[in-house]
């Protein structure tokens, strides 16, 4: 039987917002809370070779969040060279990408309190010509984290996004605004407008990190945990 308590799928408004950025941060609030915990990135595209074998960054990083021990494959099933995407990059290698694919080569581990699943660029990002990514959350039913990116035009993002994902039947369980880059014009407005129009609880504000640098992993994973102190996952639990 299945013990696992939660299973989150971490949506963006965009690709390169900081979900991955947010979601080894909540998986070290989840971690804080004693959780068992695991960070699975079901598809990557742009990824390099160790030893041999495509890994992807996002993957490596919820690995190494998480406090749970997984295979590289078992977090990272379907992984891609280029930085494009994902239908694109899958068919470049010959393969197909559909959400029956996806239901099969995702396993889920029945001992984990918490499953947190990122997504790939922003909610409706295509596995096909017909189907997206939401499909599978969809028939998963997976309740859904949005990361907000703040940025001009965040909020038509974020709105679209909230519409698509309740329109499916399933729940926004919080969301995060985090500022990937760096000081935006009038931001407590733009925050506020969104605490005001998202009935979904706002899990926290990240501000711009200055010691974020996308070249290192946060090898000791130093600053997710302070991130993980700006967030507040009490409402998820
Ligand atoms: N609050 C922040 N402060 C500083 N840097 C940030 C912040 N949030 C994200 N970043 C940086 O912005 C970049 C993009 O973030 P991240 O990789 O998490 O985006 P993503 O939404 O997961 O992208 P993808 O769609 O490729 O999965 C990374 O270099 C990350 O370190
Ligand atoms: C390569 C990139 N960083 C992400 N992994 C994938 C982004 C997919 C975007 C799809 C789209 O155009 O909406
Ligand atoms: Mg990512």
């Amino acid at each position: 039987m299945s013990n696992v308590k939660r299973k989150f799928f971490v949506a963006g408004t965009d690709t390169e917002i900081g979900k991955t950025f947010i979601s080894t941060a909540l998986i070290r609030a989840f971690v804080a809370n004693n959780l068992s915990t695991v960070g699975l990135k079901p598809i990557a595209s742009g990824a390099e070779p160790v030893q041999g074998v495509l890994k992807n960054d996002d993957a490596l990083q919820l690995q190494q969040a998480s406090n749970m021990s997984f295979s590289y494959s078992e977090i990272n099933p379907l992984c891609f060279e280029p930085a494009i995407a994902p239908h694109i990059a899958a068919d470049l290698a010959g393969q197909t990408l559909n959400v029956e694919e996806l239901a099969n080569r995702v396993v889920m581990p029945d001992d984990a309190d918490i499953i947190l699943v990122e997504g790939a660029g922003g909610w409706l990002t295509p596995l096909n010509q017909k189907e997206t990514y939401a499909d599978w959350v969809e028939q998963e039913q997976l309740d859904v984290i949005l990361v907000v990116g703040m940025k001009l035009g965040c909020l038509n993002h974020a709105m679209l996004s909230i519409r698509d994902i309740q329109s499916r039947g399933l729940t926004v369980k919080g969301w995060v605004a985090n500022f990937a880059q760096g000081k935006m014009n009038m931001a407590e407005d733009n925050v506020q407008w969104l605490k005001q129009n998202i009935t979904a609880p706002c899990l926290g504000v990240v501000p711009f990190q200055d010691t974020a640098d996308s070249n290192s992993q946060d090898a000791d994973g130093s600053l997710s945990d302070n991130v993980a102190e700006l967030l507040d996952v009490s409402t998820l639990l």
